[in-house]
């Protein structure tokens, strides 16, 4: 901390303020206080002398010691009410940022109007109620400052809620606090500190307001705010009184605002060198008919997002049946509804979004019936995920031998030795040079194919069942895709893990996997095996505008670079969102014809192939015979 202060021009006074201030708080009762106390009624008001620096009050009380014996309360106060305010506000605005539906909301909205009701009219109204003296005015600022606490800690933990390594850590099935404390606190403790120290000197200004408004501190006792009280009524007599509690009060808020300053001004230089180390080089089945056994099994899945102005389906009555040891890719352009249904396979959607399931079961247990208890457990043992971005998905304040091991040592109950040197060997396994550097490294000190090689590790410590790779190429480059694919792929193969690859790009993807699953705003348009698709391509009209998109090498670079005419349709907006409309590709779809404004049926068309679309039932306009009947 001390290093950070000195990364700001604000660092090093804040540091000597604050040092001065805790001495003064210190030993300034002990040096001063029985002068304080000692009255002379025959050196009353008198002005600064060299006997009395700031002159004397009204029963003959040397100021000077009075102002510097005032000290210790005056902090002690303002760092009482700070801790209140902290301890309530942030865990109820954590509590807020982690709770679901209603919870959320009542929380959510009980913070914005407690924030709408001025800091200062709610402590005169606490302090009527507690009462004067020193207790009332610390409770009192205290609860003041509850709101603001509470809405930094809602924003700033719903922005980190909703992190791929939060998700991560809920598929590890670690415990909610090692996640609060671990996954959240950790990656937003440097601007909770930063505000925490800023807080202090408002706390401080608050307490010494009530004070010189007659609501504070009671005689005998005093503060540098009572002390004001009575210095402006005697301003024009012995100005030094007001001016020297005034002059403390304006700088001890002052030392402590350059303090959260500089630490947030620290905090940020190293972010910024963080990213500037993460960018350097570095070497280094679809079908609603259920498989017996399979496991993954979704059957009529539909996800709706319940946040959005509009409620809508992003996920429409999806079919997905993943056998053991199978490889199964879900392609489509962006807002398609692959990651959602992902996520509702691994039980990781997030507050907002809810699921709905003819079936919905991993390795035959329902998810729905999972019980609180053991849920962790089961989900570190049956499903992995690994994300698109590593930097997003691990934990940016946590080794990456930390990370890899925890979820083991938690469930499988083994020696964290036993766990490391199981890390050591997935890393290698993972093709990662040096996995003893790699464990003790941060994320941000490994280039983009490593932390996608540690994911991959991460995955495999736990031995799940499944995988689940959401685009963990995208990020990459075409080089390094490749690598990490066969790194994948090498894997899976060796266990028999059951895979399912979602991706952007139906050529890749049909190398790695058996079956593809084509998604267009939420629907299912083709479900097709690999081999079908080599021999006889796409029957969709989707489908094949996704493999012309594919750019290829041999590609001439005179052409435009192909892509599907139109934006992708997103499920809210799409033809047929509202059950109406029809297929959802229609606008786009060169093929369109009049039965394509109802929605049409999966039609199977052989063994491992089936599509949406009217094209392989009925006549086309140009007299080409239905796929179907092709085939
Ligand atoms: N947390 C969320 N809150 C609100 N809407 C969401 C949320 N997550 C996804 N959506 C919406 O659901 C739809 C499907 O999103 P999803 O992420 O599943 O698509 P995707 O096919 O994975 O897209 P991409 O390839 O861009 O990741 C989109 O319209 C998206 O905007």
């Amino acid at each position: 901390m001390i290093s950070r202060l000195g990364r700001s021009r604000a660092g090093w006074p804040a540091f000597i303020g604050v040092c001065l201030l805790i001495m003064l708080a210190v030993t300034g009762p002990i040096i001063w206080g029985e002068r304080a106390l000692a009255q002379d009624p025959s050196s009353a008001l008198l002005p600064p002398s060299p006997d009395h620096w700031f002159g004397t009050d009204s029963l003959g009380r040397d100021l000077f010691a009075r102002v510097m014996t005032a000290s210790r309360l005056s902090l002690l106060m303002a760092l009482a009410a700070n801790a209140i305010g902290a301890a309530v506000g942030l865990g109820l605005g954590i509590v807020a940022a982690f709770s679901r539906g209603w919870l959320r909301r009542l929380l959510g909205r009980a913070i914005d109007v407690a924030l709408s009701f001025p800091d200062i009219l709610l402590a005169v109204i606490v302090i009527t109620i507690v009462g004067m003296g020193v207790t009332g005015p610390v409770v009192a600022v205290g609860v003041a400052m509850i709101p603001g606490y509470a809405r930094l800690a809602l924003t700033l933990g719903a922005s980190v809620a909703g992190r791929d390594y939060v998700d991560s850590a809920r598929l590890l099935g670690l415990s909610g606090p090692r996640i609060l404390v671990h996954y959240v606190l950790r990656n937003v403790a440097e601007p909770l500190l930063t505000s925490v120290c800023t807080s202090v000197g408002v706390a401080l200004l608050s307490v010494s307001s009530l004070s010189f408004l007659g609501l504070g501190v009671q005689p005998p006792d005093f503060d540098w705010g009572a002390m004001l009280t009575e210095g402006v009524r005697y301003f024009y007599l012995s100005p030094a009184w007001a001016l020297s509690s005034a002059a403390l009060i304006a700088l001890s808020g002052l030392t402590f605002g350059l303090l959260g300053e500089a630490l947030a001004h620290g905090a940020s230089a190293r972010n910024g060198r963080r990213r500037r180390r993460a960018t350097a080089p570095q070497a280094a089945g679809a079908g609603a008919a259920p498989r017996p056994g399979a496991l993954v099994d979704a059957a009529d899945l539909t996800v709706t997002v319940h946040e959005a102005a509009e409620p809508f389906d992003a996920v429409k009555s999806v079919s997905l049946q993943v056998a053991p040891g199978e490889a199964v890719g879900i392609v489509g352009e962006s807002s398609s509804g692959k990651s959602l249904t992902a996520a509702a396979i691994a039980d990781l959607l997030p507050p907002g979004i809810g699921v709905r399931a003819e079936r919905l079961a991993l390795d035959g247990q329902p998810l729905a019936g999972l019980p609180a208890a053991g849920r962790g457990r089961f989900l570190f043992e049956k499903v992995a995920m690994i994300y698109q971005d590593p930097m997003a998905a691990l934990n940016p304040a946590l080794r990456i031998g930390t990370q890899l091991t925890e979820g083991a040592i938690q469930h499988r109950r083994i020696s964290r030795a036993r766990a490391e040197q199981r890390a050591r060997e997935l890393l290698a396994e993972a093709r990662l040079p040096d996995p003893e550097r790699v464990m003790q490294s941060y994320p941000h000190e490994l280039s983009g194919g490593m932390r996608q090689r540690v994911m991959i590790a991460m995955a495999l410590m736990s031995e799940p069942k499944v995988i689940i790779a959401d685009e963990p190429t995208t990020a990459l480059d075409v080089t390094t895709q490749a690598a990490v694919l066969q790194v994948l792929d090498d894997a899976r193969a060796r266990r028999d893990s059951s895979l399912v690859l979602i991706s952007h790009n139906l050529a890749v993807v049909a190398n790695h996997v058996d079956r593809i699953v084509v998604m267009y705003a939420g629907s299912v348009m083709e479900v097709i095996g690999a081999s079908v698709l080599a021999e006889h391509g796409p029957a969709h009209p989707y489908t094949l505008a996704l493999l012309r998109s594919v750019v290829r090498t041999d590609q001439d670079r005179d052409q435009p670079l192909p892509s599907i005419p139109g934006s992708p349709a997103s499920a809210p907006t799409a033809p047929g969102a509202a059950g109406a409309g029809g297929c959802p590709f229609v606008d786009r779809c060169p093929d369109a014809f009049e039965p394509c404004h109802t929605v049409p049926p999966l039609i199977t068309l052989a063994v491992d192939h089936s599509s949406r679309c009217w094209l392989h039932l009925q006549d086309r306009p140009d007299g080409v015979a239905p796929v179907a009947a092709q085939r």
